[in-house]
């Protein structure tokens, strides 16, 4: 005999946090100025100015695609998180995703309970002024992963 099962609101608890829209990808460099040009001025891309954000570590100049963003990356002070990825990486690369969440503390709630390990034990305010938190890389498929509060 079968049985059809109703999804009413009281069976289906209702989700604590939602992953939403790709907000960047960043690019590490060891040449902040020779990367910005490179997509101002070879791929005509609009670029904002460097930001300097000391409590990262990092200097920033995002540009902007329309759908989303790119982040170029450089490090800033000497105990900069992105300092060791260019050691290995010379030329740089890609070095992290961030995606938007509607609920960051929840989705750390939640992440930690599932074993993914967050990188800070609280958010800290991002390049958006938004709260944001790392997961760590190898919880990630290899992909260190920013979630940013929508
Ligand atoms: C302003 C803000 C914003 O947009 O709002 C930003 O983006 S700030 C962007 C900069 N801030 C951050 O990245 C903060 C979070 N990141 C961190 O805390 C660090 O970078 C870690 C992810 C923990 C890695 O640190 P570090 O390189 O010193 O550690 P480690 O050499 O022991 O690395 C541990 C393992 O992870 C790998 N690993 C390191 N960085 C990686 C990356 N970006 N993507 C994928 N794998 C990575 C290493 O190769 C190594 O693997 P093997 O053991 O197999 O060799
Ligand atoms: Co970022």
């Amino acid at each position: 005999m079968l049985f059809k099962r109703s999804f009413t609101s009281k069976s289906v608890p209702e989700a604590l946090w939602k992953l939403g829209r790709l907000n960047h990808i960043a690019i590490a460099t060891p040449d902040l100025a020779k990367s910005a040009s490179l997509y101002k001025n070879i791929l005509g891309a609009d670029i904002s100015e460097p930001q300097h954000l000391p409590n990262h570590g990092v200097t920033t100049v995002f540009v902007n695609l329309g759908n989303t963003k790119l982040e170029l990356l450089h490090p800033l002070g000497e105990k900069s998180p992105i300092q060791g990825f260019l050691d290995k990486n010379k030329s740089g690369g890609l070095h992290h995703i961030c995606i938007e969440v509607d609920n960051i503390h929840n989705a750390m709630k939640e992440l930690k309970a599932k074993g993914i390990r967050c990188l800070t034990d609280e958010p800290r305010i991002g390049a958006h002024e938004k709260p944001v938190v790392f997961l760590h890389p190898k919880d990630c498929a290899g992909v260190l992963v920013e979630l940013e509060q929508s």
